[in-house]
């Protein structure tokens, strides 16, 4: 497989790192772009890894085109490649927050295979919850995408409606969490610990919370029930916790994030 990352930041530098660390598939070549590429010069130990400033030789020497950059920045992109793209080819795959398909297809056109993917800096070490929206000519692609995203972790085929709330709930769902395991740490030192043995004491809690709700398909409050200890130190944490209103808070960032996409979705 061919693929080129258009604008490697931190969401397109994650990709690369999880689509060299895969083995699900062959990479024949991955060329990543950036304005300024001295920083990528690393990136040229892998072996068929390309750095480029250049989008346009990026797409000519790729079948698979992944866009990474900014929402502001990708009607720049698709303008300058879009005389490059042949439908019978290249697989257009957009990570852009709020920008839509048809928004796309105004530019490149619709004979275009265009599919939304929606995953998270996880991707990097092969843990992504991506989500995957196309429509139209993409939809004979889809297939395609579920094995490059299946390869760096998990996902999940939605309705492009859905994409927006699928970006909250896990493309900034996961820095959600790392601010929980933070907390925890923060809670730990408090306690104690130093901040090393915090962070890790409360990172490896989280992996085995979420490992276990994984690999029982349990709801996470049958688990909880089994920690739970009656007139324990656990329920007595987890009340307080709900008191100061914790699952609220969740839900209301949650919710504010979602209204965030709103508006960059009217920005252009
Ligand atoms: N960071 C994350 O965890 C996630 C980000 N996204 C989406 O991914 C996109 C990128 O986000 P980030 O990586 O955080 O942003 P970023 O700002 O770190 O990366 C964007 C990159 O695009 C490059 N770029 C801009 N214009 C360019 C051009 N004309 N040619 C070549 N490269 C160009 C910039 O130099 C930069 O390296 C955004 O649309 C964001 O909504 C989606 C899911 C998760
Ligand atoms: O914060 C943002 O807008 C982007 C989309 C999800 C993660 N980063």
């Amino acid at each position: 497989m061919k693929i080129a990352l258009i604008g490697v930041g931190n969401l397109g530098l994650s990709i690369a790192q999880g689509l060299v660390d895969q083995t699900n598939f062959d990479i024949e070549q991955l060329v990543l772009t950036k304005r300024n590429v001295s920083n990528l010069d690393g990136w040229k130990k892998h072996p068929h890894v390309l750095v480029t400033p250049s989008n346009i030789d990026a797409v000519r020497a790729s079948d698979v085109i992944i866009l990474c950059v900014q929402p502001s920045q990708i009607n720049t992109i698709l303008n300058e490649i879009k005389d490059e793209l042949d439908e019978k080819r290249h697989v257009l795959i957009s990570t852009i927050t709020g920008r839509k398909i048809s928004e796309i297809a105004e530019i490149v056109g619709n004979k275009i295979a265009i599919i939304r993917s929606m995953p998270n800096t996880a991707i990097s070490v092969g843990e992504s919850m991506t989500c995957i929206s196309t429509n139209g000519t993409g939809k004979a692609k889809i297939g395609l995408a579920e094995e490059i995203f299946n390869a760096m972790g998990e996902t999940l085929v939605i309705d492009e409606s859905k994409m927006q709330a699928a970006t909250v709930v896990c493309a900034s769902g996961i820095a959600f969490w790392m601010r929980l395991i933070r907390a925890t740490t923060q809670g730990a030192i408090q306690l104690g610990f130093d901040a090393p043995e915090a962070k890790h004491m409360a990172t490896q809690a989280c992996m085995g919370a979420a490992t276990l709700l994984l690999e029982s398909g349990n709801h996470p409050e049958e688990e909880i029930d089994k920690v739970t200890t009656p007139q324990g130190c656990t329920i007595s944490g987890l009340n307080e916790m709900e008191h100061e209103g914790l699952s609220s808070a969740l839900i209301k960032g949650l919710m504010k994030s979602y209204e965030k996409i709103s508006q960059i979705m009217t920005d252009k």
